[in-house]
């Protein structure tokens, strides 16, 4: 039965409140408006982003609504005005748009997209500021501009990556966030050059794959540091060459890091959300050029601080959402590169499980076994 220009009524893993259980519902999803995308969601994975919203400690978090934002699927029918993608094209919806219209796009100096983010960042669709999303006639926010937490989503035009339509979508629906973002923080935030000695702070998904970027430009030292010592065996798969436990030492961890590398690191991560660690990162780094990146997101309230001698002395502090890469652009491409292995993306994925069991895959992330969990969207 055609559903163009109909309502969806599916399944979606609605959060009604901060840490209450998500709860399965039937969810009815509007038709796309001008400019507009639905997609028939296929496989989602969690990210940690996802919990931290779930926690409330996200200042825009807004309750009720549908996460996710790690995702693939296919195009079911596309608004007024929308010529980039057509119906059964095979697609990840990206939390980071690009317009290339907007000064952020036509910078050329950064990744970051104007067109739709304060309505993304309220919960709804630009053309009207209203949601797509509702049950029984009461209103559901969207998340990130993406909601893959429902068996059908609406997102901007601008936010849509059109991808080889024999790419495994159960696999490739990682390279919506944590892959390209700790990829990208290597490749393209820091530019980490050959025989640079590396320091990764937190061996999730998103650490291990900037340790796999890190090995990719090169570096001769790949330090990662974890409160689990479990990481360190899986991280030897992704480049890490040598691991640190904080636990293990009554001194400073930055203290450790630069007896252990003469002086400090050349580039640090921080791939946790945790405001200490940010700045023991910063100042793992060597005098004179140290870079460090903040790629974990931190609560509401949480700041950063060091004493600004360290930035005199010439140690550099970065940020990166989406590890620098524009979306619409990069995406096909990563895609691509992973369908020619000269990506990982197998390897994350530690759980397969179905949306119905989604508060299960939380608890997994929350247990430390879990990389990625990719959840089966439909029967
Ligand atoms: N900037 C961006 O565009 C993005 C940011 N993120 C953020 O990146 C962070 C990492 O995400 P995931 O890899 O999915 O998380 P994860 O929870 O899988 O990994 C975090 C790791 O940090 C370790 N850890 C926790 N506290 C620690 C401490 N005090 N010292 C050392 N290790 C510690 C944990 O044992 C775990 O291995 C999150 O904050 C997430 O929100 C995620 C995707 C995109
Ligand atoms: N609403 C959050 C924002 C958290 C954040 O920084 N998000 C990252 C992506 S995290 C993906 O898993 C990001 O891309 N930020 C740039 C942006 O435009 O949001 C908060 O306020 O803490
Ligand atoms: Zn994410
Ligand atoms: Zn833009």
């Amino acid at each position: 039965m055609a559903t163009q220009g109909q309502v969806i009524t599916c399944k979606a893993a609605v959060a009604y409140e901060p840490n209450k259980p998500l709860v399965i519902e039937d969810v009815q999803v509007a038709p796309p408006q001008a400019g507009e995308v639905r997609i028939k969601v296929l496989f989602t994975a969690l990210c940690h982003t996802d919990a931290y919203t779930w926690s409330g400690k996200d200042p825009e978090g807004l309750f009720p609504c549908i996460l996710g934002h790690e995702a693939a699927g296919i195009v079911e029918s596309v608004g007024e005005g929308v010529t980039e993608v057509q119906p059964g094209d095979h697609v990840i919806p990206c939390y980071q748009a690009e317009c290339r219209e907007c000064k952020f796009c036509k910078s050329g100096k950064t990744n970051l997209c104007g067109k739709v983010r304060t309505a993304t960042g309220a919960g709804v669709m630009m053309n009207d500021r209203k949601s797509r999303f509702s049950i029984n006639g009461k209103l559901i926010y969207h998340f990130m501009g993406t909601s893959t937490f429902s068996q059908y989503t609406v997102v901007h035009d601008v936010s849509v990556a059109k991808i080889d339509p024999q790419a495994p979508l159960d696999k490739v629906c990682l390279l919506g966030c944590g892959v390209p973002t700790g990829l990208g923080a290597v490749w393209n935030t820091a530019k980490v050059e050959p025989g640079s000695i590396v320091a990764i702070f937190g061996l999730g998904t998103v650490g291990l794959a900037v340790a796999e970027g890190a090995k990719s430009a090169g570096a001769s030292r790949i330090i990662g540091i974890d409160i689990d010592s479990k990481k360190f065996d899986v991280a030897k798969n992704f480049g890490v060459t040598e691991f640190v436990n904080p636990k293990d030492y009554d001194k400073p961890i930055q203290q450790v890091l630069v007896d252990l590398t003469d002086g400090g690191v050349d580039y640090s991560f921080e791939c946790i959300g945790n405001v200490s660690v940010m700045r023991a990162a910063l100042e793992c780094c060597h005098k004179g050029w140290g870079t460090s990146v903040i790629v974990g997101v931190a609560a509401s309230g949480q700041e950063i601080s060091t004493r600004p001698f360290q930035l005199v002395t010439g140690r550099v502090w970065k940020g990166t959402a989406f590890g620098g890469f524009k979306s619409r652009s990069q995406v096909p491409w990563l895609v691509d590169k992973y369908m020619k292995k000269e990506i990982k993306i197998d390897e994350y994925v530690t759980h397969n499980l179905t949306v119905g069991e989604i508060n299960k895959a939380f608890d997994l992330m929350h247990e430390g076994g879990c990389l990625r969990c990719v959840l089966k969207m439909h029967e």
